[in-house]
């Protein structure tokens, strides 16, 4: 997308507030056109009250002034509220498309990107199109207009003089065209660093646990140095080239000063020109500076938004899973069966599978067990059943049907997900527990909470279901919060459930509520577990051992056992401690 192209872009997002803007067109003009009255009168000033000494107009010429100056106040004022409000919006509009937009992204692209790269996208790419959009429209039309006003005067009072100063603008333009470039290039890379530090304090801070476990606060405070460090130095170079362009400006701008003098002083002295004239067409010419710089300085700002507004646009080109999907169909509670065939999948930055050539089927109301070792894919198998990844090859058919065909909505609305690490928002227990579903009663609640044995725990919290958990529910023991998750399922009330077993040990009272709570959420629905004990193995229908991404044996747990293969190599090492 080229930089003209993004503007344009920009542009269209300013179409509801078209209204606004033309009334902030009109102030700008007005500010100009008093801007240029001021200048004006710099003449009559100084040829009648003091040149001419007359008394007639001593009171008429300082009251204009006044009257003018007021006028063109209030104008200002206006023409900056109605810019600023218009700037706001739209920036505000943007940054919700965008949150909106990176919900909606395939889990692929959250895996490819960091949180913190995401979290500056929203914050810092959105805040730099807002000073942008705001102050720079501010900018062209008023200084623009300001500009074209005192150029007005400039002629009026003298065209030759005002040819002269005309040839130090080319000279500027040039300038500030090549500094553009060099500071759009220096943004991208500032943002960029910006992400990458946005990231370590990111990670650092939600580990902080673990950071002060290991005595890592030096190794990472130096870590964070290196980034930080990193991202003052492209802000130092793009310091470097505005200054150095300022300096330029203001160079070009005396050489054009000392011309107007030689020549306009050369006029005045020849009585070609009044000395009212010639200080009127300065005052103008002092006038018309501010807007030039404002506008070249505005030119830095558009250069550093428009690199904002190409990662911003980035993100809301990319297709939403919504957008991906081809489904139309509503997937009603499944009646027979799951089945996966011959399921390949294939994680773009790996060299292998992780999943290959998988045919199961699960028949409605079954509990199946998946064991394998670690990485042998059984995280990836069960997240391409609420369509998380597409597989590579093959098909998922639910009742005989290719879930692809169903919409993803009515698809995950039959998924119940509990994972090992819980997730859980800084929240009450009450918003928590009914996230899937917010319509939920108080009496709906709280029997999900007593199925899921998490009743009698949130009564003896401080404010009971109205506790704030804080942030991933640090307030909660790790058993706890896993009921609260599994409260969350219960409520949710899916045909289809996932289980992410805790592989973390909980002790043995702790564990033994899980799994009475667990065994409230399997019943009445089909299962698939990714198992680790004992306990929830034994108790499953089928058992699916995976290797290397490949179904190696199924069967019940006294099957694989006496069948004497991997599953009972895995139940040694695994299970020996648990058995004895
Ligand atoms: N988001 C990802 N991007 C790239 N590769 C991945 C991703 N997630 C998993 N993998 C790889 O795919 C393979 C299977 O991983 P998966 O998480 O499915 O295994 P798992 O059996 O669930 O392991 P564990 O029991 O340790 O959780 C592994 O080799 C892993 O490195």
């Amino acid at each position: 997308m080229s930089g003209l192209d993004r503007f344009m872009r920009l542009v269209r997002y300013l179409k509801p507030y078209r209204l606004r803007l033309v009334a902030a067109f009109v102030c700008s003009a007005l500010v100009a056109v008093f801007s240029g009255a001021y200048a004006w009168l710099v003449k009559p000033v100084l040829d009648e009250i003091f040149i001419n000494k007359n008394e007639g107009l001593l009171l008429a010429l300082p009251l204009a002034l006044f009257i003018v100056s007021v006028l063109k106040s209030a104008f200002n004022y206006g023409q900056n509220y109605l810019m600023n409000y218009v700037g706001n919006q739209v920036i505000t509009d943007i940054r919700q498309e965008l949150f909106g937009k990176m919900i909606r992204l395939p889990v692929g692209y959250h895996d490819a990107n960091t949180s913190g790269r995401l979290v500056s996208r929203v914050v810092n790419d959105v805040t730099l199109m807002a000073n942008a959009v705001a102050g720079v429209l501010k900018d062209i039309f008023q200084q623009g207009l300001t500009f074209l006003a005192m150029l007005g005067v400039i002629f009026y009072q003298n065209w030759q003089l005002a040819g002269l100063s005309i040839v130090v603008i080319p000279l500027a333009v040039v300038t500030t065209v090549r500094m553009g470039k060099r500071l759009r290039a220096l943004a991208a890379s500032g943002q960029e660093r910006m992400g990458d530090m946005a990231s370590t304090l990111q990670e650092t801070l939600a580990g902080i646990r673990m950071v002060k476990a290991y005595g890592r606060e030096e190794a990472e405070a130096q870590r964070f140095k290196d980034s930080n460090r990193a991202f003052l130095n492209t802000t130092m170079k793009a310091i470097q080239v505005s200054s150095l362009g300022s300096s330029h400006m203001e160079v070009i701008g005396v050489v054009g000063v000392a011309a107007i003098v030689w020549y306009g002083g050369y006029l005045v002295i020849n009585g070609a020109m009044t000395p009212g004239s010639f200080f009127s067409f300065l005052t103008a010419m002092f006038m018309a500076y501010t807007p030039i710089r404002r506008l070249s300085g505005s030119n830095n700002t558009i250069q550093q938004a428009l690199a904002a507004a190409e990662r911003v646009f980035g993100v809301i080109d990319l297709k939403t899973e919504q957008e991906i999907e081809r489904g139309s169909l509503v997937l009603p509670p499944i009646g027979q069966s799951v089945a996966y065939q011959d399921v390949t999948f294939h994680y773009e930055s790996q060299s292998v599978p992780a999943l290959n050539g998988i045919d199961l089927t699960i028949r409605a109301g079954e509990m199946v067990a998946i064991v394998g070792s670690s990485g042998s894919g059984k995280t990836t198998l069960v997240n391409l059943l609420p369509r998380f990844y597409e597989p590579t090859a093959g098909h998922i058919l639910i009742d005989g049907i290719d879930i692809q065909s169903y919409t993803l909505a009515s698809l995950r609305a039959q998924i119940g997900i509990v994972s090992q690490d819980v997730v859980l928002f800084d929240d009450s227990v009450r918003a928590n527990i009914a996230f899937g579903r917010r319509d939920a009663t108080d009496e709906q609640i709280e029997q999900a909470a007593r199925q899921a044995y998490a009743h009698d725990f949130i009564e003896r919290l401080p404010q009971s279901y109205r506790t704030v958990v804080g942030e991933k529910g640090v307030k909660l023991s790790g058993g706890e919060r896993q009921r609260l998750a599994i409260a969350r399922a219960i409520l949710r009330d899916p045909p289809l459930l996932i289980l992410d077993e805790a592989t973390s040990a909980l002790d043995t009272e702790s564990e033994r509520v899980v799994q009475l709570a667990l065994t409230n959420l399997m019943q009445n629905r089909t299962t698939v577990v990714i198992a680790h004990r004992l306990s929830t193995i034994q108790r499953a229908d089928r058992i699916v051992v995976l290797s290397r991404g490949r179904i190696v044996e199924v069967g019940t747990h006294e099957e694989l056992l006496r069948h004497g293969g991997h599953y009972q190599r895995l139940h040694a090492m695994q299970f020996q401690d648990v058995s004895q």
